[in-house]
């Protein structure tokens, strides 16, 4: 993996505010990256030391092997970014508005144009901004991130405001950009569509970060419960299985179906009991921890420690 971004204890204070304290990661080349956390985590405030708007307090940053707060940074041509609350000039259309960009940014403008089909919008390219949709002004935003190929592209909030189905159309495409070798960091609230999507996490709290990792790492570290849930034959009232052992932690999801907690060391055993022959399971879905509960813990664990 090649280090595409490297950020090197770095603290960035907005007079008494700690907006980012002593962070340090690395990005590689290729890395679909999601960074999480709540409002006012320094998400924002990170994105914008990567690209050289506001320089660290503290620390230091490489992005393409340059300071990026630096006057001649070189990369900056090859940076991609999405902010989170696009605005664009609403009496232009979206064509004239992708070619300014582009040319802004010396790359030809008939390829940033072909930017607009990708993102859905070659059908809506003479119609002016003013009569878009707040999806049809984040594809743009998107639109405009991509021109020239980024290697690094960095997207704040990218999927607000897109339909399910623009979302899927928005993961398969970063995936395709991340496959060929971009470096892709996008902040965001929806937990759920990341956890299928980001090969990393990235969690923030109050400007320090509390965990870094790919879900099953996270998942290996935080060592939640997994839930079995199990269909057993139809149960009595106050009845459960007599398989299950002393002490587990199971509660009744209706008459047939119950739901185990179960720490990854007893999982196995739990299995073996509930398959064994004489029980009456007649399915089982395991469900790993999800990354909401995977957040929910680190911040947590973040909050007693501090
Ligand atoms: N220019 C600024 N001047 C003063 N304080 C700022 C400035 N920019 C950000 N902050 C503060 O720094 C902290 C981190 O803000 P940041 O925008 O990085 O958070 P975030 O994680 O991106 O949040 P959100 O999800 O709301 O965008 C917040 O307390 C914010 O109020």
């Amino acid at each position: 993996m090649t280090g595409t971004v490297r950020i090197t204890d770095v603290t960035k204070e907005y007079g008494r505010i700690k907006a980012v304290r002593g962070a340090s990661f690395e990005l590689g080349q290729g890395e679909l990256v999601a960074l999480i956390g709540h409002n006012g985590a320094g998400k924002t405030t990170l994105m914008k030391l990567m690209l050289g708007l506001i320089r660290p307090t503290g620390g230091s940053i490489e992005v393409l092997g340059d300071n990026p707060a630096a006057g001649e940074f070189t990369g900056r041509r090859q940076l991609g970014y999405l902010p989170e609350n696009v605005s664009f000039d609403a009496a232009l259309t979206g064509g004239e508005t992708l070619a300014f960009y582009a040319r802004l940014k010396r790359e030809p403008v008939t390829k940033a144009l072909e930017l607009l089909d990708m993102v859905g919008l070659g059908a809506a390219s003479r119609r002016r901004i003013g009569t878009y949709s707040k999806g049809m002004r984040q594809r743009l935003g998107l639109a405009q991130a991509l021109i020239g190929h980024p290697k690094v592209l960095l997207l704040d909030e990218p999927t607000t405001g897109l339909d399910p189905e623009l979302r899927q159309t928005f993961y398969d495409l970063i995936e395709r950009l991340a496959a060929q070798g971009a470096t892709v960091l996008l902040s965001s609230h929806a937990l759920t569509e990341l956890e299928e999507r980001a090969g990393r996490v990235i969690i923030m709290n109050r400007g320090v970060k509390v965990a870094d990792g790919s879900i099953d790492r996270l998942r290996n570290i935080a060592r939640l419960p997994t839930k079995l849930r199990l269909k057993v034959a139809p149960l009595a009232p106050d009845e459960m299985p007599s398989w299950l052992p002393a002490g587990a932690l199971c509660r009744r999801v209706n008459g047939h179906v119950i739901e185990i907690d179960a720490a990854p060391e007893r999982k196995l055993e739990l299995l073996h009991r509930a398959t064994a022959s004489g029980t009456s399971v007649e399915d089982i879905d395991m469900l790993p921890p999800t990354l909401d509960e995977l957040y929910a813990h680190f911040l947590r664990q973040a909050e007693q420690a501090s």
